[in-house]
């Protein structure tokens, strides 16, 4: 294994006191993608959110590369689930792409012509160029995702966290992603996907985090996405 990005250890979330995710364990490899599945309600967004300290656990510790989030965000993106940012200010593609760039205090500054050069190639690459113009809260779903995804490409991260990207998106557009998120691997970065089609897991990914409240196992496709794990996580 050539170095670990995230350590996850004893991570127990609660909401309102009640746990939905117990005492979790996880390492994830540099150079991976990965997804993590399990039925609704595991606790998948939720594992993703704390460990990008938008939620504080209850107990445990996430790291990376040994250091606390706040000391590695540059280093880290995200896109989040479809639908659960609000647009109250009007603002077009290009621009929600180029903030990737600065993270939020570049707004003031002026974006380079690089930093548009970029922006505009990585909405090619999501199929939005045609859209660059428009106001983000004018997209659908499916359209606003893609652009999140441009974002999250600009940023230059080191490490991707991406909840549920093919949610509303089209199976052309999504094997595109898929692409885009395969050479992001190819290129040495790590991808973390929470994901809802286990017929298109072997396929797609090359680590697997199968999830329910607690860790049912992790790791390779080959090693241990099997009926025996399926079952238990989904307790079918
Ligand atoms: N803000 C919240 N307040 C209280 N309970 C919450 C909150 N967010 C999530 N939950 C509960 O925590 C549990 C885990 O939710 P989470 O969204 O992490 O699951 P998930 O695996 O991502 O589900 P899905 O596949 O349906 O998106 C669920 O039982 C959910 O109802």
């Amino acid at each position: 294994m050539q170095g670990l990005v995230v350590e996850v250890k004893d991570l127990t979330v609660a909401y309102e006191k009640k746990p939905v995710l117990w005492d979790v364990d996880l390492n994830i490899p540099k150079g991976v993608l990965m997804a993590i599945v399990g039925p609704n309600g595991a606790g998948k967004s939720t594992l993703i959110k704390t460990m990008l300290d938008l939620i504080k656990p209850v107990a445990g510790k996430v790291s990376f590369w040994e250091q606390p989030y706040n000391k590695q965000r540059k280093k880290i993106g995200y896109v989040p689930q479809r639908g659960s940012v609000d647009w109250d200010f009007p603002t077009d593609v290009l621009d929600v792409v180029m903030m990737g760039r600065y993270g939020a205090i570049g707004w003031i500054k002026r974006p380079s012509k690089k930093d548009k050069a970029l922006s505009l190639e990585a909405l090619e690459k999501v199929g939005m160029l045609a859209y660059k113009d428009r106001q983000i809260n004018e997209l659908s779903g499916g359209q606003q995702q893609r652009v999140f995804l441009a974002r999250a490409l600009v940023q230059d991260a080191e490490v991707y966290f991406m909840d549920e990207p093919f949610q509303g998106v089209d199976t052309k557009t999504e094997k595109a992603i898929i692409q885009i998120l395969k050479a992001l691997r190819d290129k040495g970065k790590t991808v973390v996907v929470v994901h809802h089609d286990l017929q298109t897991v072997p396929d797609y990914f090359d680590r697997v985090t199968l999830l329910n409240k607690k860790i049912i196992a992790t790791g390779t496709i080959e090693d241990v996405f099997n009926d025996a794990n399926i079952q238990s996580t989904y307790k079918i």
